[in-house]
């Protein structure tokens, strides 16, 4: 099937680089001409495992290519998916305007029948207006239908989350814009959930709701656990042997972060709020969430009389590992706090130096390993469980830090192993291991 996939972020070229793997003939349009010429030469944009070498492969069995030239992408397309990007606006509502640009070049330059599919996370009500301004807008005398297609990948897994997805949704009421697109989809054998659009729009909102609902009601009981003396990853192991509730997203920590979670929970407040309903839940979720992502902060306010003028080594900066995505990552709220309270911060990152440098106070300073970082530190941070992290020798912070002192955001470590490294160590939701003469914040 002849596809064209409009934005290369996270979503699209994921999208366009898995449909070409299954032999559909792929044409990834961006307005970005740096990223197209980079993409070309089998550079990938951003930094996602397994992408690049799958990328590679299309581009030279030639059933993937690029272009930053709407008309040209949109020759041959039997299928058009929308995957541009839906940022927050101020309000929390989402942003509509990159997608109503792409539905008016789609206006513009489409010369033959053919399927919009809208991939992009949008309120209720897009794909009506995406058909909207198409009609309105539409050059030549084709049919053009519209049909909803929301994304359920997760960064840093996208490939493996595409192939091995849990489901596809298909919104469409139209039964031939259905069947085409399973034909499409056919070769990932996956399950297919067919529903009306209002609906395939709302169950990616509702998705994204209730999986941010389950980080923030896990990080409520984490800090009540601390205040009793529990241990949250026993209950969260506890709670998720019930099937009904599952141990999926019960890691406490410090909150979500990302792209998604953050903006979207926010558009359905906007969303609810635009049909008179005031999403109580929701918004406690969010409130939640900002006040966990600051959460140890106020665990160094509380171990340190005066934490100005030390340093600390901050481990981690995407807003979780294997990606580079630096979007509303808690590392940014860390860092100016940090900074704010007087400290010096050594960053250091595996791959989000280069994003995070864009994002965070530029009193940063960045370090090549987290060997450098802890040996110029007093104390140290994991802010993000990126794997070298977790498998980092804990015994050596005795000797690289000044004081042996580890604040653990992520729960990279178990009591035991913190205790047998023989330093301080504070995590989420569980007690704090001190060293002889000191006692416990909790
Ligand atoms: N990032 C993620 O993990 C997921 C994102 N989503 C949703 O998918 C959508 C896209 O997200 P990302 O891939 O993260 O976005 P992104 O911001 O990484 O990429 C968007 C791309 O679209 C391009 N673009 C903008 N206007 C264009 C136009 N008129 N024509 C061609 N290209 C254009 C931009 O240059 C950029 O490369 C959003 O609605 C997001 O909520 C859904 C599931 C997962
Ligand atoms: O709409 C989207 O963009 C995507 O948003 C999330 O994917 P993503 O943001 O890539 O990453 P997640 O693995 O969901 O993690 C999001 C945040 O939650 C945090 N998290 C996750 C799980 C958990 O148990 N605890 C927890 O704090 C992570 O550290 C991270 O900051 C969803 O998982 C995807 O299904 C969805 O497609």
């Amino acid at each position: 099937m002849k596809i064209a996939v409009v934005g290369t972020g996270y979503v699209g070229l994921v999208t366009g680089v898995c449909l070409a793997e299954v032999n559909h003939d792929v044409i990834c349009i961006d307005t970005d001409l740096q990223k197209i010429k980079n993409m070309e030469q089998g550079i990938s944009p951003i930094y996602e495992p397994g992408l690049e070498e799958l990328m590679v492969k299309n581009i030279n069995k030639g059933n993937l290519k690029f272009t930053n030239i709407h008309v040209e992408g949109f020759k041959n397309a039997e299928v058009i998916i929308i995957a541009v990007g839906t940022p927050q606006m101020p309000d929390g509502s989402a942003n509509l305007q990159y997608i109503e640009a792409v539905a008016k070049s789609i206006a513009e330059y489409v010369t033959k029948d053919v399927i919009v599919v809208t991939k992009s996370t949008v309120p209720v009500g897009t794909n009506d207006f995406v058909r909207q301004v198409i009609l309105d807008n539409l050059k030549c005398d084709v049919n053009v239908k519209v049909a909803s297609n929301p994304e359920f990948l997760r960064e840093g897994s996208a490939i493996v989350d595409t192939f091995q997805g849990d489901r596809i949704v298909i919104g469409t009421q139209d039964e031939e814009t259905a069947s085409i697109l399973e034909m499409m989809y056919e070769p990932f054998g996956l399950p297919i959930f067919k529903t009306d659009i209002y609906s395939s729009e709302m169950i990616k909102y509702a998705s994204n709701a209730f999986l941010a609902t389950k980080i923030s009601f896990i990080n409520e009981v984490s800090n009540i656990c601390e205040k009793l003396g529990a241990n949250v990853e026993d209950v969260a192991n506890g709670m998720g042997f019930d099937n009904r509730i599952g141990r999926a997203f019960l890691n406490a920590g410090i909150g979500y972060g990302g792209s998604c979670f953050p903006k979207d929970t926010h558009a359905l407040v906007q969303i609810a709020g635009g049909v008179h309903h005031d999403f109580e839940l929701l918004k406690s979720v969010i409130e939640v969430n900002n006040k966990q992502q600051r959460l140890l902060v106020d665990k160094i306010k509380a171990r340190f009389e005066n934490p100005e003028g030390k340093t600390v080594a901050m481990l981690g900066l995407a807003f979780k590992p294997n990606t580079d995505d630096m979007r509303e990552a808690a590392s940014s709220v860390l860092a100016r706090e940090l900074i704010q309270l007087g400290m010096k911060v050594i960053a250091y990152d595996p791959i989000a130096i280069e994003n995070a440098k864009t994002q965070l106070p530029q009193q940063v300073i960045y370090a090549n390993s987290s060997e450098e970082a802890l040996k110029q530190s007093d104390f140290a941070l994991i802010v993000t469980e990126w794997d070298e992290f977790k498998q980092m020798d804990l015994g050596k912070l005795q000797e690289w830090l000044t004081e042996p002192i580890l604040f653990d955001g992520r729960n990279c470590f178990t009591l035991e192993q913190a205790k047998n490294a023989g330093i301080e160590y504070h995590s989420m939701g569980r007690p704090s291991i001190m060293l002889e003469n000191k006692v416990s914040i909790n």
